[in-house]
């Protein structure tokens, strides 16, 4: 049994309107306690989700605010249970005087994410759902907010709903075969169970295929800034992100540590990352910096490896720009436009090997920023192709979703295998059971109860 909890709903600092909201049995009468309707009605006597409207008042029955209020009774409400919804005005102020009055009136302040994991607690939203949740709240660019409200709705629910729905009914034909122990499945039979396999094994690959361009939708592409001291990278970046993110000096070695910063183009999401410029350094700062910036290439989807293009460039440069093509998709940025002496030709020509982009700038003055930008907007188009459309396809969007799915493909090419080689037909149930406990996992439904009743189903129907 759940207890009553109480929030702030909307975020700090001032604003229009402030939002509290309860949770619990006895939401309703803690709620009326606070708040006086004009009207005849009690809060607790409205229907649900009806706004009334009122004064708020403190424990001691003073007044703090006029307001607005609305019950809904379990289990018509967001969480499922009891709630009610205090709507002032955006006070800090306000909001804090009328939670205490709330507290005083038998709520406890609600732990983060509780509203949301009661809901899922009482089945108004399954896992995926809650997960939506927080990525459309913390969603960066439109097409990762379509994204999340679609999950929401419980898109992926429903896709996996249907593979663990098709993982069913092979467990269910291969149990109901089992009831005949004597006999050997027959090949026709092997055969079904083998192409129902299949079909989920390919609908799990499929979305499986998805969770890169998942995770470049929902965290952007990770643009690290690579290259020389004194290049320009975090003049780059500077310029990139439209303020004074990175320090820029001239001295060789400047910035130690990665600094990062978020730009979005044309509704992509780009994360820079600014590192230590590379050389051999007998600074041990200057080492660990250095150190850092090779982790940070780990982590890249697009390498900017910026050039003084004032500079002879040498041995090193190409030894730079062989690690960044080996790394990830790489473009090469020739700095410093501005400058007299500048100029790339040699450079572009022993490369040509590579379908390698040279884009010619000046981080100092901005000279040809826009062809990078360009550039930039270009490589995100052709990893997510339709993040740019309104109707965008479902994709598996954080390493959890990623990891249950890659689980369950694992064990239903296992269970196929299994079936093919003609082992134990015990073998093959462990497999499929768990490539449905992965599933379960990924929605946060129980596993055992639905399975056995689906089974017990189809067993009485033949027999
Ligand atoms: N003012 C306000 N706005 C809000 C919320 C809220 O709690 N308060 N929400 C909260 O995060 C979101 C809306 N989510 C909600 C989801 C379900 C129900 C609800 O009452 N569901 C009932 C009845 C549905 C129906 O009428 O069909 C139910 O599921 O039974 C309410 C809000 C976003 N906007
Ligand atoms: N004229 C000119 N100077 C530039 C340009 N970009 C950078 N600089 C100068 O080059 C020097 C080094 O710039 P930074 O951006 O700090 O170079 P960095 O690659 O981050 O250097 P480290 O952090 O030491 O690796 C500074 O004096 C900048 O003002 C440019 O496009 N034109
Ligand atoms: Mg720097």
């Amino acid at each position: 049994m759940s207890d009553l909890i109480a929030a702030v709903a909307t975020p700090p600092g001032t604003g229009g309107v402030g939002i509290l909201r309860l949770s619990g049995p006895g939401a309703a009468q803690a709620a009326a306690r606070v708040f006086r309707p004009k009207g005849t009605r009690a809060l607790p006597d409205a229907p649900d989700r009806q706004l009334l409207y009122g004064t708020l008042l403190d424990q001691a029955g003073q007044a703090l605010d006029t307001g607005l209020a609305f019950v809904s009774r379990a289990p018509h409400s967001y969480t499922g249970e009891e709630t009610a919804e205090l709507q002032c005005h955006g006070s800090p102020m306000v909001l804090s005087l009328v939670l205490d009055a709330l507290f005083a009136a038998g709520a406890r302040q609600a732990r983060a994410g509780e509203f949301t994991q009661r809901a899922f607690l009482n089945g108004k939203l399954d896992l995926t759902q809650a997960e939506a949740v927080i990525d459309l709240i913390e969603a960066e660019t439109p097409a990762a907010a379509r994204q999340a409200a679609g999950q929401l709705t419980g898109a992926l629910s429903r896709r996996i709903d249907a593979i663990y729905s098709g993982l069913t009914d092979v467990m269910a034909h291969f149990c109901a075969v089992l009831d005949y122990p004597d006999e050997d499945l027959d090949p026709f039979q092997t055969q079904q169970l083998q192409e129902a396999l299949q079909a989920q094994e390919e609908a799990l690959t499929a979305l499986l295929r998805t969770s890169r361009r998942g995770r470049l939708l929902s965290q952007g592409l990770t643009c690290v800034l690579l290259g020389r001291p004194n290049a320009g990278k975090s003049s780059l970046l500077n310029a990139l992100a439209g303020y004074e993110r990175a320090i820029v000096t001239p001295i060789p070695g400047t910035t130690r540590d990665t600094v990062e910063a978020t730009v979005t183009l044309e509704g992509y999401l780009f994360r820079l990352v600014d590192t230590a410029g590379l050389r051999d350094s007998d600074d041990p700062i200057e080492q660990l910096g250095v150190a850092r910036s090779r982790q940070a290439l780990d982590q890249a989807d697009l390498i900017l490896l910026v050039c003084d293009g004032t500079q002879e460039l040498g041995e090193e440069d190409t030894a730079l720009l062989d690690q960044a093509l080996d790394q990830a998709d790489t473009l090469l940025v020739m700095n410093k436009s501005d400058l007299p002496g500048y100029g790339c030709p040699m450079f572009r020509a022993e490369n040509t090997a590579h379908t390698l982009s040279v884009v010619g700038l000046s981080a100092k003055t901005g000279l040809g920023l826009e062809f990078l930008e360009a550039e930039l907007v270009r490589r995100a188009q052709a990893l997510l192709p339709q993040a740019g459309q309104r109707a965008s396809e479902l994709l598996l969007t954080n390493q959890r979703q990623t990891d249950a799915v890659r689980r369950a493909a694992e064990s239903v090419a296992r269970a196929g295998q299994a079936l093919e080689q003609g082992v134990t037909p015990d073998a093959l149930l462990t497999d499929v059971e768990q490539a449905m406990a992965a599933l379960g996992e990924l929605t946060g439904r129980t596993v055992r109860e639905d399975i056995t009743s689906r089974i017990f189903q189809r067993f009485c129907v033949g027999k």
